[in-house]
């Protein structure tokens, strides 16, 4: 086995949750009951939405949260713990509720998409790895999601395992962009672990290790059925495509002769002679595939170019994300419990109205009108409000009140479903990556086309209810007359 292998990520945490949670322990509130909610504030890649990924590794690592004799022993030398503490620290379980929106849901800023609701022990413990889990993963499939919007129908795989942030990252990475969008990877541990299709071609190594084109190609198509030759080592127009279509007359039906790629260059210009002299070899059924640091503006441009391209490789700029590094999502306090036993909503104010979070235990709700189906918005309610009990809902912007309608003859659906109820996972047929896929692009259609557009896409309502709306007005007002209280003091 190996040294690095895992075998707990109780301590995937950071210092400052454990110090926490010793305070806690210490002043007999451990138990107290809290709700935390995950949002991000703004869209990645000023984006009209995100796609929501990462409940699969939340579920796995929650399910086997506990902290192993090491990790204690860990603690023990390092900090300043009581034996108590750490006596506590071993037994530790989780025993909160988690609710989630569903993996490849369409989200947006500013609505909860996880909530975590339990002891402040449990909520404060598991920050950390939920937003590192959601953060990235939400991250490359919405920029999947992306890529594939200007892909249409063509085939998108996945490059990115030797450029990616380390190992997790190309791992998960390779499943979070085919939720998103992609249709396969070219990682072959992420087709074994998750059943993500992989695929692969192969290098310009292999043709310098032969030494001309015709001699690797075929090579290669001796010792396999599909071929898809690399073109671009030598010559593309004058050694390979002449080579590759010269092998593939000669193996004719022996080899599945899918096509060549094409790594360097000018890929419009190379692409339109390719596709000419494939067709008039003959192979007008073989695909031009084409890589080389691609992002969805390259593509776009490239396609606007008129490139004869089918299949494109993507790797570096969708692993990393390329422009944007992190996602933001946060994990704010909104609720918690009094001396009575009952949750109370909190906030926490700031001079930045942005960083204002929205009090109380909620539920996003997506609104679809049932005439064509299409989504008018999200509203965000407390938990126990239900717009389906309503004949109609009056939707407003948050901060332009003005800006509102009534929508009539909808369908609401609540976006936050139960995954664990007090410690006990009840989410346990979660679906394989295939029907995320699908349900992904299910959610996808449900927008109108303008909130989807890559550039300066129209903003997507997400709308308080009125109770919601009043409660964070008058939180507001509460505080602020509170410090004035102790100003004027
Ligand atoms: N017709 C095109 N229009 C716009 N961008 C293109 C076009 N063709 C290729 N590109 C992109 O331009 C970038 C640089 O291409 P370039 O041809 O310089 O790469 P290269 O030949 O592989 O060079 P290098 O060997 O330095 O990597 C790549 O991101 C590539 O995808
Ligand atoms: O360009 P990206 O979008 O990041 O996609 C991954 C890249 O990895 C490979 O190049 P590399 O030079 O690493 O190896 P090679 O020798 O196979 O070309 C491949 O040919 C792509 O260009
Ligand atoms: O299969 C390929 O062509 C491939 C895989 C990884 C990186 N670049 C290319």
């Amino acid at each position: 086995m190996s040294k690095y292998e895992v075998d707990s990520l109780a301590l995937h945490t950071d210092l400052y949750e454990i110090n926490m949670m010793k305070t806690y322990w210490q002043s007999g509130k451990a138990d107290q009951q809290a709700v935390f909610e995950v949002y991000f504030r703004k869209h990645p890649f000023d984006n009209g939405y995100a796609i929501f990924a990462g409940l699969e590794r939340v579920i796995d690592y929650i399910t086997n949260l506990s902290f192993t004799a090491d990790d204690i022993a860990y603690l023990q030398a390092t900090q300043d713990y009581p034996q108590e503490f750490l006596d506590y620290l071993a037994d530790y379980q989780f025993q909160g509720t988690i609710r989630s929106m569903l993996e490849g849901e369409v989200c947006f800023a500013n609505e909860p998409l996880m909530q975590i609701e339990g002891s402040l022990a449990d909520c404060q413990l598991v920050e950390t790895a939920i937003l590192n889990i959601v953060n990235f993963q939400t991250l490359i499939a919405t920029k999947a999601s992306r890529v594939r919007n200007v892909c249409g129908d063509d085939t998108l795989a996945e490059f990115g395992a030797r450029r990616a942030q380390e190992l997790d990252a190309a791992l998960w990475g390779a499943r979070a962009a085919y939720i998103g969008g992609f249709d396969s990877t070219s990682n072959v541990r992420a087709g074994k672990q998750f059943g993500v299709p992989i695929s692969g071609t192969h290098a310009h190594a292999m043709v310098q290790a032969f030494q001309n084109d015709y001699t690797a190609f075929k090579a290669y198509a001796q010792s396999h059925r599909d071929c898809v030759f690399l073109v671009d080592t030598y010559d593309t127009l004058k050694s390979g495509v002449p080579n590759a279509i010269r092998v593939a007359k000669e193996m004719g039906d022996q080899i599945n002769f899918i096509g060549v790629r094409i790594d360097s260059g000018d890929i419009t210009y190379l692409s339109k002679r390719i596709r000419h002299m494939l067709d008039e070899a003959g192979f007008t059924d073989a695909i031009i595939v084409a890589s080389n640091d691609l992002d969805e503006k390259t593509i776009l441009n490239l396609k606007m170019q008129g490139a004869k391209v089918d299949s494109w490789g993507v790797g570096t700029q969708i692993i990393t994300a390329f422009d944007q590094a992190a996602l933001g999502a946060v994990y704010k306090l909104c609720a918690i419990e009094d001396e009575s036993g009952s949750l109370q909503p909190t906030m926490k104010i700031s001079s930045s109205p942005e960083k204002t979070t929205t009090p109380g235990k909620k539920q996003v709700w997506r609104i679809m009108r049932n005439s064509d189906g299409k989504s008018e918005g999200d509203y965000v309610s407390f938990d126990y409000e239900d717009p389906r009990q309503e004949n109609s809902i009056f939707m407003f912007h948050p901060t332009y009140t003005y800006v509102n309608k009534t929508v009539e003859d909808f369908t609401a659906r609540p976006l936050l479903q139960t995954i664990f109820a007090n410690g006990k996972l009840v989410y346990d047929q979660a679906p394989d990556v295939h029907a995320i896929k699908r349900y992904s692009k299910a959610s996808l259609d449900l927008l109108w086309d303008e909130y989807k557009r890559m550039l300066n896409p129209e903003p997507y309502p997400v709308d308080l209810s009125q109770s919601l709306y009043d409660e964070k007005m008058g939180s507001i007002k509460a505080i602020k007359d509170q410090v004035k209280k102790i100003a004027d003091k």
